[in-house]
C-alpha cells in the first residue's frame, strides 16, 4: 500500500503534551489528518468526523482496525482503509497514538513511511494548566493523569526511544519550528 514519498508523522506523548496543536499546525502545512475513531465522550470543543469519528461500544466493534487500545477505560483505533485514503492525496498524514500503538506501527509499517515525534510537557504544573486551559473540568483531568495509560506515555520505553524525535514543548513557536525541521529533514 505504501509508495515511495509517502510520509506518515505519528504525534505521541502524555495528555495535555501538544499532540493536537502538532497535529493541527502540521496540518496547515499540507499534511492530511488521519482520524482515528473513539468510544470516549466528544469534548465541547470536539466534532464528530473532524477531531475523532465518535463510536458507541457497538459500532466501535463494527470497524476493520489496523491496531485497537484501551486507553483509560475507553477504546480508540485507526484503520488500515483510513490511513491509505487519506495518505493518498498528498503522500503526507499525521496521525496522534499513545505509545500501544505507535509500536503497533512499526510493526506493521515500513520503517522509512514513518517519523515518530514525542512531545514532552515541561511540568506536571503546565500539564495541568494546560489541561485546564483547554477546558477539560477538573475531575476528568485528575481521572486521565491518575490512568495507567497516561502515566506510561510521560516517558519513552527504550525501544521507541531508539526511534522517536524527543521535544519538550515548552514555547510552542519553538516547538514548531523543531516539527517543521524535522519533517523537512526525514526522508519520505
Ligand atoms: N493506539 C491508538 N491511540 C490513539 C488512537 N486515537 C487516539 N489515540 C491516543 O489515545 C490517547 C487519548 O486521546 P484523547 O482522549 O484524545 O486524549 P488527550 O491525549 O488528552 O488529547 C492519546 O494518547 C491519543 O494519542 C488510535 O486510533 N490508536
Ligand atoms: N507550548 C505550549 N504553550 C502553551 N500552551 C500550549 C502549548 N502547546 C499546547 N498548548 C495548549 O495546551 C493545551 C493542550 O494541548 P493539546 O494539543 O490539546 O494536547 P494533547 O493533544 O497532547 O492532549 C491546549 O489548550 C493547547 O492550546
Amino acid at each position: 500500500m505504501v509508495q515511495k514519498q509517502q510520509k506518515l508523522v505519528i504525534l505521541c506523548g502524555a495528555p495535555g503534551s501538544g499532540k493536537t496543536t502538532v497535529q493541527d499546525f502540521l496540518v496547515q502545512s499540507g499534511f492530511t489528518k488521519v482520524i482515528t475513531h473513539t468510544t470516549r465522550k466528544r469534548r465541547a470543543t470536539e466534532q464528530d468526523g473532524h477531531d475523532y469519528y465518535f463510536e458507541t461500544a457497538t459500532s466501535f466493534k463494527s470497524k476493520h482496525y489496523l491496531e485497537t487500545v484501551v486507553y483509560d477505560g475507553q477504546a480508540y483505533g485507526s484503520s488500515f482503509e483510513g490511513l491509505k485514503k487519506d495518505l493518498l492525496p498528498t503522500g503526507k498524514a499525521v496521525i496522534v497514538l499513545d505509545t500501544q500503538g505507535v509500536k503497533a506501527y512499526l510493526e506493521k509499517l515500513p520503517a522509512e513511511l514513518l517519523t515518530v515525534i514525542f512531545l514532552k510537557v515541561p511540568s506536571k504544573k503546565l500539564q495541568k494548566e494546560r489541561l485546564i486551559a483547554r477546558g477539560d473540568n477538573l475531575a476528568s483531568i485528575k481521572q486521565r493523569l491518575a490512568s495507567k495509560e497516561a502515566k506510561r506515555d510521560e516517558k519513552l520505553s527504550p525501544e521507541l526511544e531508539s526511534v522517536a524525535h524527543v521535544l519538550v514543548n515548552q514555547e510552542l513557536a519553538k516547538t514548531l519550528a523543531q516539527v517543521k525541521r524535522i519533517v523537512t529533514d526525514t526522508p519520505g
